[in-house]
């Protein structure tokens, strides 16, 4: 239940901040720009004709981020899956009519830059990232700094080695692995992963620079079977976020794949370390997937449209699937069911249980009634009345999710959450119902509910499953119901609030949030998490259903 949340939710900003700092040095003190719904991003990269690596990997990863691709091309490599046989580096004034071309025409959301084989490259690039408009029309740009590709041959010469550190202050997130880390720091490479995040932070204050620093050269990582990568800022770790290792030799490319679907979903939330948690839980698959293509000898490509395939449609990524979609692919996966060990596809199952939920809720009269606009208008400001008072308590229950939650990306979604919550009640109040209520109690359905997310409020893991049907359920209803909306519908003004994006953000961000928790659960933990999911589901059910139970009983009474 619940209206979109009328909140402009809680991004981290800071690195905009001070990026229009950096911009507008004159001061015009211009914000971030608003995310997009289809992110045009532009990757400034080297090509690699086998696919797995350079601007190929870019549109790809991308795409799979749900943005639009585009590129300026650096340099021709001729290479495959087992090395670099040779580089040709076009003229630097023809990288230059590229960007030009692009840059004079579209509206850029996001750069990625990638290899940039000399000096000469760098220096384009740095003055065109000199010529972009300052403030909210400026794009976010990711620096992938690369210099050694995963076969060992050199894709950046000494001296532009050097020049790459005057883009450092230019960009607003740099991902280096750690031998990139230790030269650009000018120190020996970190083999203790607290001695890499400890360089980052330098590297972050030195250049003012957010730096995501990746683990997947730390020697150790394949016993531990886990891998991290952290955002660190000048101030120290903003976020870290780890997942499975994954033993396999499909790994060409997987440094060109998380910076350009960083930049991509950054551009897509406005928060880098909702993006890098998104980015890295598709990653994480994309890489266990590669084998399958069975791409060459040596060390193949990830499979970057694995969702493609899998149908894990998009919930790696934050996108709600539409209805329908997610079940019809898991019908397709024999092994999704007991053994899903990811979070991605552990949710992907718990929506698709819901499924007969979903198809009861588009089938009660409640909901018909809102539909066709038969619905009568007592029904409505009964319905009204309750989401009124559930939102003031699934506030409360935001707010304890923001209060529990590990990391502060987590802890600002839900805050935010909360926030929109009261808003949204309160609009309720002044705009739909004409005021304070007088006398409206909680009826059984909203009170069962609000008991079932206070039980809940125990443990965060079970805490953000009971909270999550709330928006999934509401945003996936909601999106059929604004489709029948038209002028003359007796109800169109509240079916417009249903189309709202920002509470689409909110869900998808929601949702990525759950993949997270689920998988870093343990067993129990899970079972409890699906159990507090199905009951806030059924939950849905019957506080969509309440008006017409409510009615019945009056006119029975
Ligand atoms: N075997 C693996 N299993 C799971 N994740 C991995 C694995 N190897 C790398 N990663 C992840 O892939 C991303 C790239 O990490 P890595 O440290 O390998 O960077 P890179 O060296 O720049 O990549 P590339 O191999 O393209 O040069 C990180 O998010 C890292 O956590
Ligand atoms: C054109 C180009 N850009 C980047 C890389 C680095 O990728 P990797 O380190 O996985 O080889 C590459 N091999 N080719």
């Amino acid at each position: 239940m619940s209206m979109p949340m009328l909140h402009d939710h809680t991004r981290s900003q800071h690195t905009r901040s001070q990026h229009s700092q950096r911009q507008t040095a004159a001061g015009d003190g211009a914000d971030a720009r608003r995310p997009a719904a289809v992110p045009r991003v532009l990757a400034v990269a080297g090509s690699d004709p086998s696919g797995g690596a350079g601007i190929q990997a870019d549109l790809k990863s991308i795409a799979a981020a749900h943005g639009y691709g585009m590129t300026a091309i650096t340099a021709l490599t001729a290479q495959n899956t087992l090395g670099v046989r040779e580089v040709h580096v076009p003229g630097a004034e023809f990288l230059s009519a590229q960007l030009a071309a692009v840059s004079d025409d579209v509206a850029i959301d996001a750069v990625k830059i990638g290899m940039l084989a000399s000096r000469e490259v760098v220096e384009v690039v740095a003055r065109w990232l000199d010529e972009l408009p300052a403030g909210p029309a400026r794009p976010a740009v990711v620096l992938d700094p690369v210099m050694v590709a995963t076969s060992g041959d050199r894709l950046l010469d000494v001296e532009g080695q050097d020049a790459v550190r005057a883009l450092l202050p230019r960009v607003d997130v740099v991902t280096p692995n750690l031998p990139e880390l230790a030269v650009l720091v000018g120190e020996p490479t970190a083999d203790r992963w607290e001695d890499a995040v400890a360089q980052a932070g330098r590297l972050a204050s030195r250049y003012q620079v957010l730096v995501v620093v990746k683990g997947g050269h730390l020697p150790g990582r394949e016993g531990a079977g886990r891998v991290t990568d952290a955002l660190v800022g000048p101030a120290g770790v903003l976020d870290e976020v780890d997942g499975p290792w994954v033993t396999t030799t499909a790994t060409h490319g997987t440094g060109c794949s998380l910076s350009s679907g960083l930049a991509t979903r950054y551009a897509g939330t406005g928060d880098w370390g909702i993006a890098l948690r998104q980015t890295k839980a598709w990653l994480t698959e994309a890489i266990r997937a590669g084998a399958g293509l069975g791409v060459g000898h040596g060390h193949g490509p990830v499979d970057h449209l694995v969702q493609l395939r899998t149908g894990a449609v998009g919930t790696a990524s934050g996108q709600v699937p539409a209805p329908g979609e997610v079940a019809r692919a898991l019908a397709g996966q024999a092994d999704a069911s007991e053994g899903a060990t990811d979070g991605a596809a552990l949710v992907a199952r718990w929506w698709d249980d819901a499924a007969g939920h979903r198809a009861q809720i588009d089938a009660l009269p409640f909901v018909r009634g809102l539909g066709d606009g038969t619905l009568a208008a007592a029904h409505f400001r009964f319905y009204l009345e309750q989401d009124a008072l559930y939102l003031r308590e699934y506030a409360r229950s935001l707010a304890r999710a923001s209060e529990l939650a590990p990391t502060r990306a987590e802890q600002a979604f839900w805050a935010g959450g909360a926030h929109g919550a009261l808003a949204t009640e309160l609009d309720l109040h002044t705009t739909w119902l004409g005021g304070e209520p007088h006398g409206v109690e909680p009826s059984p359905t909203t009170a069962a509910y609000l008991d079932h997310l206070h039980a809940a409020g125990r443990d965060y893991a079970t805490l953000v499953a009971a909270v999550l049907p709330c928006y999934w359920i509401y945003q996936d209803a909601g999106e059929r119901l604004v489709r029948r909306s038209h002028d003359a519908h007796p109800y169109r003004q509240w079916l417009a609030t249903y189309g709202d994006p920002a509470f689409a953000r909110a869900t998808r961000e929601a949702v990525a949030v759950l993949e997270r928790v689920a998988g870093a659960a343990g067993p129990e933990q899970r079972h409890r998490m699906s159990g507090a999911f199905d009951r806030a589901c059924r939950l849905e059910v019957a506080f969509f259903d309440q008006a017409h139970a409510w009615a019945a009983g009056e006119l029975a009474g």
